[in-house]
């Protein structure tokens, strides 16, 4: 039966309250997301879903479903989205980490381009992979396949394509994956929008600060060399804009010819994901 929409607190994607259950209480029966069967229909968080129209007992409810049991229901608008509702479920982010053994959370990579982002998120996930965690990669370079292909690289795409990665890993981590996330993400305002996404301490911004000289020399795609020929306009670090992180989880200093390895920098994340109980053994 759906019960009465009345805002309550969830553990589901979008939701900004507590702090996720810190691992050693995961599957502690009756947490924080125990209920009974049946879905709920739940009122918008204030702030991200602002609640539009409240129906009054005995009027017929928005969505037409006049079923027993409701006479009241709170429908929002978000963006240009109207006459909606959360719709949550008993099985949410608290019984999927007690699956997983390991709390869902957003490993934000972010630098140049040749910084060594996707090495780092590849040897990252194979640790984790090898350590039995479960994790899954968004790189921009992949993401502009598919999801991002009908973006550019101009400054509204940019921020376009850092919000969309910053929606999805989200979802990532509500499933309960450890979600790497590995693009350029040139500006700080973007990035912290994709933090305020998620509950902070859920968010892990890791900073590959590796020198423009350094990434310049790699140039595996010969980008660098076209941008320096002006045959890719915009180009990050060379005629547009990288704003580095001024506050972040973990800074991966790089100079010339003094790098870690991709395995040393993937056991630096490691070692901050334990530390801060986001994995079980
Ligand atoms: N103008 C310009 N500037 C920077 N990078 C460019 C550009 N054009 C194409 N590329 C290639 O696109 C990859 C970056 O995509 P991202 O989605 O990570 O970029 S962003 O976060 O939207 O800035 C980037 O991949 P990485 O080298 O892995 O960073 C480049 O290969
Ligand atoms: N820690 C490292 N030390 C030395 N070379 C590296 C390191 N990390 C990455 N590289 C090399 O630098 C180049 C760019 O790495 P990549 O992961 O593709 O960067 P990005 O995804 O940031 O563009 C690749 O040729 C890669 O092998």
């Amino acid at each position: 039966m759906l019960a009465k929409a009345v805002p309550r607190p969830c553990s589901g994607a979008g939701r900004h309250g507590a702090p996720a259950a810190r691992l050693r209480s995961v599957g502690v029966a009756g947490g924080p997301r125990r209920g009974g069967a049946g879905g709920r229909l739940v009122a918008a968080d204030a702030g991200e879903r602002m609640p539009v129209v409240a129906v009054a007992a005995g009027k017929q409810p928005v969505n037409g479903a006049a079923m027993a049991g409701i006479d009241k229901l709170v429908t929002s608008t978000v963006g240009k989205s109207t006459n909606i509702l959360w719709h949550d479920c008993p099985i949410g982010q608290f019984e999927r980490q007690k699956l997983l053994n390991q709390k869902g959370c957003v490993v934000w990579i972010t630098g140049l381009s040749g910084s060594g982002k996707s090495t780092l998120a590849c040897a990252l996930s194979r640790e984790l992979h090898s350590r039995g965690h479960l994790t899954y990669i968004l790189d921009g370079d992949n993401l502009r396949h598919g999801l991002n292909r009908d973006l550019c690289f101009e400054a509204k795409d940019r921020a376009e394509n850092i919000r969309r990665v910053g929606e999805v890993a989200k979802l990532f981590a509500d499933a309960g994956l450890i979600c790497i996330a590995s693009l350029i993400s040139p500006y700080r305002s973007e990035r912290s929008a994709c933090r305020k996404l998620l509950h902070n301490s859920t968010f892990i911004e890791v900073f590959l600060n590796v020198p423009l000289e350094v990434c310049e020399a790699r140039d595996p795609k010969g980008l660098y060399k076209l941008a320096r020929a002006g045959k890719i306009k915009g180009f990050t670090g060379i005629d547009d804009p990288y704003e580095p992180p001024s506050d972040c989880e973990i800074v991966i200093q790089c100079k010339a010819g003094d790098c870690a390895t991709p395995k040393s920098m993937a056991d630096q994340v490691v070692s901050y994901l334990e530390a801060n109980e986001f994995l079980q053994d």
